[in-house]
């Protein structure tokens, strides 16, 4: 069945359009993640399948109903937030519990699901304590324990690992990708974060000033990119993009990623090294080119290059892609 549905989507603020003609179907189960530049639209699109915007023209429709001028707590879903959004006053059960009691629903079944909820999240010892004697990865954990609980059709997540530090992102990354696999519930996930994309999601929506690039999964938007645009949001560090010159059609760009280049001996690209990052598993290497191209080198483990050594890069051909002028892929 269809999870989510999104049909000519168009949402503008005054005269300012902000989503233009989203399409969109969402598989039941499926983990969606939307990505785009700031501003590109991705939370007001969140907001709009959640309810708290209506949109200007098109329709929602979620697990097959459309809800397009349904309120938000009559369609079905459960939104995560960045900012944890958790009632100061209330203990971590009754914040789980809330939701539920408000809807009327029946003591039991709201204590079977907050023991089911605290169970995934290992949140038993921190049942009586409040918000403010949390850290917030902990916070986090409830803001996510209060949407199982009310299992919903669809979660919504607007940048949930935000606020939380490196180690910490990671262990509950993993978290968000077990309860997935757990629940085999429909997730739509809104992230800056490249990792947090590429490992979540079963299919990632690339947008840009308010309209959908490309949508694929992880490994088609990196290795198979529509054009310039996705083929430089996606991946971290950046895809170079070179002037093909000898190297290709006149006029178009070559667009070579960081680890397809090595160091060599020979190599139809020269420059110097401007700046090494070593970050012990990888090396990258910033080299300017002669006509002031700058090219991200990433090479696997530890290297010896200094910055103003001369060096030359070769690089896999079959892996490089090639652009027109307009940002348009240009297949072979
Ligand atoms: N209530 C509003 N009134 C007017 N303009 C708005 C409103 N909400 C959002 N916008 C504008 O809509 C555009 C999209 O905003 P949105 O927050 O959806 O972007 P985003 O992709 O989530 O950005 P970010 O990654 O920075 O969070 C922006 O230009 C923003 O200024």
């Amino acid at each position: 069945m269809t999870a989510l549905l999104l049909e000519n989507v168009h949402k503008s603020f005054g005269t300012v359009q902000v989503l233009k003609d989203i399409g969109l179907e969402v598989a039941d189960g499926e983990f969606i993640v939307f990505v785009g530049p700031s501003g590109c639209g991705k939370s007001t699109l969140l907001r709009v399948i959640a309810g708290l915007e209506d949109v200007s023209a098109g329709r929602v429709s979620i697990g097959g109903r459309d809800v397009t001028a349904t309120p938000p707590a009559k369609r079905g879903i459960a939104m995560v937030f960045q900012s944890y959004a958790l009632y100061p006053h209330l203990d971590v059960e009754g914040n789980m519990a809330l939701g539920l009691k408000q809807a009327g629903e029946d003591r039991k079944v709201i204590a079977e699901r907050i023991a089911m909820a605290t169970r995934m999240l290992s949140l038993e010892p921190y049942l009586k304590r409040r918000p403010s004697e949390l850290s917030g990865g902990q916070r986090q954990r409830v803001a996510i324990g209060r949407a199982i609980v009310r299992k919903p059709d669809l979660f919504l997540f607007d940048e949930p690992l935000s606020n939380l530090d490196a180690a910490l992102r990671m262990a509950t990354r993993v978290e968000i990708a077990r309860l997935h696999r757990e629940l085999g519930a429909s997730m739509i996930y809104v992230t800056h974060d490249q990792t947090e994309a590429m490992t979540l999601a079963n299919r990632i929506v690339v947008l840009r000033d308010g309209r959908i690039e490309q949508v694929g999964s992880p490994m088609e938007l990196y290795n198979d990119p529509a054009n310039r645009f996705v083929a430089g949001f996606i991946g971290a560090p950046s895809m170079n993009f070179l002037k093909a010159g000898p190297l290709g059609a006149p006029g178009a760009e070559l667009g070579i990623r960081p680890e397809t280049l090595r160091v060599a001996a020979e190599g139809p690209i020269r420059g110097t090294v401007t700046h090494v990052e070593r970050l012990g598993s990888d090396t990258n290497l910033l080299v300017v080119t002669p006509t002031e191209e700058t090219v991200t080198v990433r090479l696997f483990g530890q290297h010896d290059h200094r910055v103003g050594e001369e060096i030359a890069l070769d690089f896999d051909r079959a892996r490089a892609l090639s652009f027109d002028a307009g940002g348009k892929r240009l297949r072979h």
